[in-house]
């Protein structure tokens, strides 16, 4: 369970629940948590699909951790985030959760269901979030992001869309899913048709949610869903490599027994480093994203690497700050100086005393932190991990060259006993 959840290590106490709201059914733990817990308040017919909380939270926690950790240092906290949820259901549970703990978020809520959108309404307007979440009909179920233009057509920049899609293709899938354990007895859905299946099931959907972002773009700066079944998780890999994406996410979401999985691409250029972006699980292996983080172990204190970083980032006209609080430098390189070719023509241009050709334009080549870390592998000795992250750019090569020659440059300096992850 993501540990800001808090339910992580402090399960919801049943038997006060019941005592203190004696209409306690299992259809109405959600009514309380959500009372009790967010000062929210819900009504849902009881024949669609009840959200369990804690699964919620999960989701929307790995949102916040997406966002903070994409968004530059000056950016952050600091201006409105506008989200969107693709299929809010009656409940419009992301919304009213994603609010209800950051105030500054927003969001457009879509459905093709009539009856949800009205329940949505509701719901929103009993919590008196009027102001924060538009809810939406989607009229038609051949579009979900590109439905009437409501998002192309706007000024407004979303950070980021969510969906809960429907699972299963139909109950034949379904009913298979339920017998091989795909979907556990502990997860049984409950919901209506519309909210479990969809004609091709969640692979479908998110494909199509992905054909959608290849018009729209950086209209999103990330595009989400949550997946229902591990399978779909390599398939919707496959979709995005095909389509040339190269940056995104893949986590999974753990919740009791219940195994769900999320994935999250985008077409900017900031590279997300958190934990929750790669998954742990051996069988995703495969659909790991490429790393954005890389480190180093070096068998002496942070201050020496401190001193010796200082003048390599100033030798290789890196610019940046350190927070010496953090032990962090964030940093932004203009020019390849590190390469072989870059360092020949230095020397050339030094010998011959002509300047070199500088950049063209202002943009960055890539954007890193890099972190000093002390690392207790052995009392005896210091170490130090050195942590470099690329945090924005591009060109995976051009960073990737600057992390090695760092790293080459590091171990020329500290020497021996180095281990390198
Ligand atoms: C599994 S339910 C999720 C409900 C809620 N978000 C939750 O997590 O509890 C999927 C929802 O997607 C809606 N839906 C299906 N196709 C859609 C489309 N093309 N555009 C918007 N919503 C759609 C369904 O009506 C249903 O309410």
């Amino acid at each position: 369970m993501h540990p800001r959840n808090k339910y992580k290590d402090n399960p919801p106490d049943f038997s006060v629940l019941a005592f203190k709201y004696p209409s306690f059914y299992p259809f109405e733990l959600t009514y309380c948590l959500l009372r009790e817990d967010f000062n929210l308040f819900l009504d849902i017919p009881l024949d669609t699909l009840c959200p369990p909380i804690p699964s919620r939270l999960n989701y929307i926690h790995w949102i916040e951790d997406l966002i903070s950790s994409t968004e530059s240092h000056e950016e952050l906290g600091k201006n409105t985030v506008h989200g969107i949820d693709i299929g809010t259901g009656a409940s419009c549970i992301y919304p009213l959760l994603g609010c209800t703990l950051n105030k500054n978020w927003v969001f457009l809520a879509t459905d093709i269901d009539k009856k949800a959108v009205k329940y949505a309404k509701d719901n929103v307007h009993r919590n008196n979030l009027d102001d924060k979440i538009t809810v939406r009909r989607n009229k038609t179920d051949k579009k979900i992001l590109l439905n009437d233009n409501m998002i192309k057509d706007t000024t407004i920049k979303f950070s980021f869309c969510m969906c809960n899609p429907p699972f299963y293709e139909n109950q034949e899938q379904y009913e298979k899913g339920v017998e091989s354990k795909i979907t556990s007895s502990h997860s049984v859905c409950t919901g209506s048709s519309n909210e479990m299946f969809t004609p091709g099931g969640e692979f479908q959907f998110i494909k199509d949610i992905l054909e959608e972002s290849l018009i729209l773009r950086t209209k999103i700066r990330w595009y989400t869903s949550k997946i229902g079944r591990l399978e779909t998780v390599n398939k919707i890999v496959c979709e995005l490599k095909k389509s040339g994406i190269d940056n995104y996410v893949v986590t999974e979401f753990c919740q009791g027994l219940t195994r769900r999985w999320g994935i999250g691409w985008s077409f900017g250029s900031q590279r997300p480093t958190f934990s929750g972006s790669q998954p742990v699980s051996k069988k995703l292996r495969r659909s790991a994203p490429p790393k954005s983080e890389f480190s180093v172990v070096l068998p002496t204190n942070v201050g020496e690497i401190f001193k010796f970083l200082r003048n390599l980032f100033d030798e290789l006209e890196v610019t940046g700050q350190w927070n010496e609080e953090s032990n962090t430098f964030y940093g932004s390189a203009q020019i390849n100086t590190w390469s072989r070719a870059a360092r020949r023509a230095k020397a050339k241009s030094e010998a011959q005393k002509t300047p070199i050709t500088q950049k063209v334009g202002d943009e960055n080549l890539f954007e890193f932190t890099c972190n000093l870390e002390p690392e207790p592998l052995d009392v005896s000795i210091s170490n130090t991990r050195v942590i470099i992250s690329w945090t924005n750019g591009k060109d995976r090569n051009i960073f990737e060259s600057f992390y090695l020659h760092i790293k080459k440059r590091l171990e020329q300096e500290f020497n021996d006993k180095t281990a390198s992850l």
